[in-house]
C-alpha cells in the first residue's frame, strides 16, 4: 500500500484553504439512517468529484428527518446564536500555524538501566484557523491528546517546534499565548455540591473580575447555558447531571471568558448521538463566530463528521491527512483507498490509517501539508524560548480577572458552600474527636489531680498528642491528591492563582482542625480532672495540642502534594510514628548522635514535652497524695519532669519549633504545588 501525502494538493484544492464551507461544494446525500453516504459526482474539483461516499452539507440544519433529535438540538443551537439578546461576543480571529512539532518523553528504563527517550510526535505541521472546527482523529495511542497538550501549552517540556499565532512566533508557555486559549480535558471534573448556576457565576466572577456587572455576567451565563441546552439545569447540583450535561457544563465554564481558541479532548466521548450532535453543533457555531476550535474525536458518526470543517488525522505521531472533510474521500481514493459506498468515511479513514505502515508510507508526510499563507520559520528552538508577540485588539486582553483578595474570597465561599452541603465528613471529624475525648476521659478518669496517677496522666497526655497528630495529618493527607486534577485544570485555564487557592484551603482547615482539637481537650481535660489546676496551664496545653495538630496537618498537606496517593496514605502515618518516638520514653542521651537532629526537629516531641511542661512544669506546687495510697513517688512535679529528663523544656522553644514547622511545611507545599502546576 502506498499512501502519498498529497495533502497540499488536496487541501489547496479544497475550496481555497482555510475557512471553507463544505456545504457549498459537496453534492451529497445522507441515506435513511443518516449515517451512510451515497451518490457520486464527477468533476475536476476534488471537492466535487468524490469517487465513493460523498458528504452531506456542513450545515447543522440540513440533516434529514431520520436524525430529528440531533437536528432539533442543532437547530436550537442555531436559534440561540441568532438570538438578538446574545450576550456572548464575537471574538478576534486567531490563526495558529505550527511546524516541526516534536514531543519526546524521557523515562528511566530499569531493564536497560538508562534513560530512554521516546519521540511521540514526529515533526507535525499544519494549521488551525479562526472560524474553523478542526477534528483531530487517529487510532488510540496515535498522539492526538499529546498534540493537543503541546498546542495548548499544557505540555512544553520535551516539546520543540514553531508555533505562529496570526503570523508571529509565540511561546506556548507565555502568558499571552495562554490567554488565547482554554483547554477542556476529557474528564469533566466538577464539584458535585455546587449548583450549575453557582459554579457558572463563580467562574464568571473569577474569570471576568468585578469590573463586569453582575447583570452582564448573569445574562452571559444564561445565554451560554441556553446555547448548551442547560438552562433548565440552572438550579441542579452538578453531581446530578448526566455525563453529557457534565461535558457541556465543562465547556460552558470555559466559554465564560470567550477564549478565541478552544481545545477539547474528546468532548463527545460517552455522549448519546443527540447530545453528541448538539455538542458538535455548538462547537461549529462557536467556530462560525470566529473561534478557532480544535478537538480530538473518536469514530464520529457520518452526521457528526460532516459538521467539522477540517480533519487533522494523526497516526503514530505523524500527520496522515490535513484538509477539509469533503476532500478526504478523494484523497484516500487517490491513494488507492476507495471508500465503499454506504460507508462512513470517518470509520473508513480511522480503520485504514491503523493499517498503514508508518515507516514506509508516512515518512514523506513531514513535508509541508498545506500552503500556509506565510512560510514557517525553521523550527529548531524550544517552544519555551520562542519569541513572544503582542496580540493587538484581542478582547481577551481586556478582561481583568478577579484580584488576589477576591479570588481568595470566592474560593473560600466555594469551600464553605461545599462544606455546608457535604457536611458528613466534617461532622464525622467533630464527632470522632468528641467521642475519643469521652473514651480517653473515662479511661484516664481523675488522673490529673493527684500524685498517685502521674504516670497515668503522662500516658493520657502522650495518647492525646498522638491522637491529635494523627487526626491532623490524616484528615488532609488526601485533600491535595483528590483536588490536584481539578486544581491543575482550573489553574491552567486561568481561573485563579495558586496563592488564593492554597490560602483558602488552609483558612478553612486550620480553624476546623483547631476546633476539633479544642473540643477534644475540653472534654478529656474535664474528665481526667486536669482542669483542677490553674487555668493558664490548660490554656497552654490547649495551645500546644492545637499547634502539634496543625504541624501534623501541614505535614499532611506536604505529603499529599508530594507523593502519589497510595504512597501518601502509606507514608503519612509512618512519618507520624517516626517523629512520635522522639517524644515518648526516649531520652535524649539514649539517641544515637546521628539521629539527634530528629529529636530537635520533632514537632511531636515539642508538642508532647510542651504539654507535660504546661501541666507539671512552671513551678507547679506539690501534688496531693490520696489518703488511701501509702506512697506517691511523684508528689513533686519537678522530680517527675527531672525523672523524665524534660525539666529543661522551654515553652517558647516548643511553640517556636511548631510554628516554624507549620510555616516551612506550608511553604514547601506551595512550592511543590507550584512546580507541579507550572511543570509543562
Ligand atoms: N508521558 C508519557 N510517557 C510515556 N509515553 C507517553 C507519555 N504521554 C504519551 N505517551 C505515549 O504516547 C502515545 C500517544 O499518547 P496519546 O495519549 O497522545 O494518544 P491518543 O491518540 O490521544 O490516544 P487515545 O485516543 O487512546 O486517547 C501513546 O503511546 C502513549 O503511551
Amino acid at each position: 500500500m502506498t499512501l502519498l501525502p498529497d495533502i497540499k494538493a488536496a487541501d489547496a484544492a479544497c475550496c481555497g484553504g482555510g475557512g471553507t464551507d463544505s456545504s457549498s461544494n459537496s453534492s451529497c446525500t445522507v441515506d435513511s439512517q443518516g449515517e451512510h453516504y451515497a451518490g457520486q459526482t464527477k468533476g475536476n474539483n476534488p471537492c466535487l468529484s468524490m469517487n465513493c461516499c460523498t458528504l452531506a452539507t456542513g450545515s447543522a440544519t440540513s440533516i434529514d428527518e431520520s436524525s430529528s433529535a440531533s437536528a432539533s438540538a442543532a437547530a436550537k443551537v442555531n436559534n440561540n446564536f441568532n438570538d438578538p439578546h446574545n450576550h456572548f461576543g464575537q471574538c478576534e480571529p486567531v490563526d495558529i500555524e505550527f511546524s516541526d512539532i516534536r514531543y519526546e518523553v524521557r523515562k528511566f528504563s530499569f531493564a536497560e538501566r538508562k534513560f530512554i527517550t521516546k519521540e511521540i510526535l514526529h515533526g507535525l505541521q499544519g494549521n488551525f484557523r479562526s472560524g474553523e472546527l478542526t477534528a483531530i482523529m487517529g487510532p488510540s495511542g496515535a498522539g492526538k491528546s499529546t498534540l493537543l497538550n503541546v498546542m495548548s501549552g499544557f505540555c512544553a517540556t520535551g516539546a520543540t517546534g514553531n508555533i505562529r499565532v496570526n503570523g508571529k512566533s509565540m511561546s506556548t508557555i507565555s502568558d499571552k499565548f495562554r490567554r488565547l486559549s482554554c483547554y477542556i480535558h476529557q474528564d469533566d471534573l466538577l464539584r458535585p455540591q455546587l449548583l450549575v448556576g453557582e459554579i457558572m457565576m463563580m467562574a464568571a466572577h473569577l474569570k471576568l473580575g468585578f469590573k463586569v456587572s453582575k447583570e452582564h455576567k448573569l445574562n452571559t451565563i444564561k445565554h451560554i447555558l441556553s446555547l448548551l441546552g442547560l438552562e433548565h439545569r440552572y438550579n441542579v447540583h452538578t453531581g446530578k447531571l448526566s455525563g453529557g450535561q457534565k461535558k457541556r457544563l465543562a465547556i460552558a465554564l470555559e466559554l465564560i471568558s470567550n477564549p478565541p481558541v478552544l481545545y477539547l479532548d474528546e468532548p463527545t466521548t460517552g455522549l448519546d448521538s443527540s447530545s453528541c450532535s448538539s455538542c458538535v453543533s455548538l462547537l461549529k457555531k462557536l467556530a462560525s463566530q470566529g473561534h478557532t476550535i480544535v478537538c480530538t474525536i473518536h469514530q464520529p458518526s457520518a452526521l457528526i463528521f460532516e459538521m467539522f470543517d477540517k480533519l487533522y488525522a494523526v497516526v503514530d505521531g505523524h500527520c496522515m491527512y490535513q484538509g477539509t472533510i469533503p476532500a478526504l474521500v478523494p484523497f484516500l481514493a487517490e491513494q488507492q483507498l476507495v471508500c465503499p459506498s454506504y460507508h462512513n468515511p470517518a470509520d473508513y479513514c480511522e480503520y485504514k490509517i491503523i493499517s498503514i505502515n508508518i515507516s514506509e508510507d508516512i515518512k514523506a508526510l513531514n513535508a509541508p501539508t498545506e500552503s500556509l499563507e506565510q512560510p514557517l520559520a525553521k523550527a529548531t528552538e524550544n517552544m519555551g524560548l520562542a519569541n513572544q508577540m503582542t496580540l493587538t485588539s484581542n478582547q481577551n486582553n481586556d478582561i481583568i480577572s478577579a484580584s488576589f483578595l477576591m479570588q481568595y474570597l470566592l474560593l473560600m465561599q466555594r469551600i464553605l458552600i461545599c462544606a455546608r452541603r457535604n457536611y458528613f465528613l466534617l461532622l464525622a471529624r467533630i464527632i470522632s474527636h468528641i467521642f475519643i475525648g469521652v473514651i480517653f476521659g473515662y479511661l484516664y478518669m481523675n488522673v490529673g489531680s493527684n500524685a498517685s496517677s502521674v504516670l497515668g496522666n503522662y500516658v493520657y497526655l502522650y495518647g492525646s498528642t498522638l491522637l491529635l497528630v494523627y487526626t491532623g495529618k490524616m484528615a488532609v493527607v488526601l485533600t491535595l491528591p483528590l483536588e490536584i486534577n481539578m486544581l491543575t485544570r482550573e489553574h491552567f485555564n486561568r481561573w485563579y492563582k495558586l496563592g488564593p487557592y492554597f490560602l483558602s484551603l488552609v483558612s478553612f482547615e486550620i480553624p476546623f482542625q483547631s476546633l476539633c482539637t479544642a473540643l477534644y481537650i475540653v472534654i478529656s481535660v474535664r474528665l481526667t480532672d486536669n482542669d483542677s489546676v490553674d487555668s493558664f496551664r490548660i490554656h497552654y496545653f490547649m495551645l500546644l495540642a492545637i499547634m502539634a495538630s496543625l504541624s501534623a496537618q501541614a505535614w499532611g498537606f506536604f505529603v499529599g502534594a508530594t507523593l502519589p496517593t497510595k504512597l501518601a496514605v502509606f507514608l503519612g502515618p509512618i512519618l507520624a510514628v517516626l517523629f512520635s518516638v522522639f517524644g515518648f520514653c526516649t531520652r535524649y542521651i539514649d539517641i544515637t548522635p546521628m539521629f539527634r537532629w530528629m529529636w530537635h526537629l520533632s514537632y511531636f516531641r515539642a508538642g508532647f514535652h510542651g504539654a507535660l511542661n504546661a501541666i507539671y512544669g512552671m513551678d507547679r506546687p506539690f501534688l496531693e497524695c490520696p489518703e488511701n495510697v501509702m506512697y506517691c513517688h511523684f508528689r513533686s512535679p519537678k522530680v517527675f519532669l527531672k525523672y523524665m529528663m524534660i525539666s529543661d523544656v522551654h515553652m517558647s522553644d516548643c511553640i517556636m519549633l511548631m510554628g516554624i514547622v507549620i510555616g516551612v511545611m506550608h511553604l514547601l507545599t506551595i512550592i511543590t504545588l507550584w512546580r507541579k502546576l507550572n511543570k509543562r
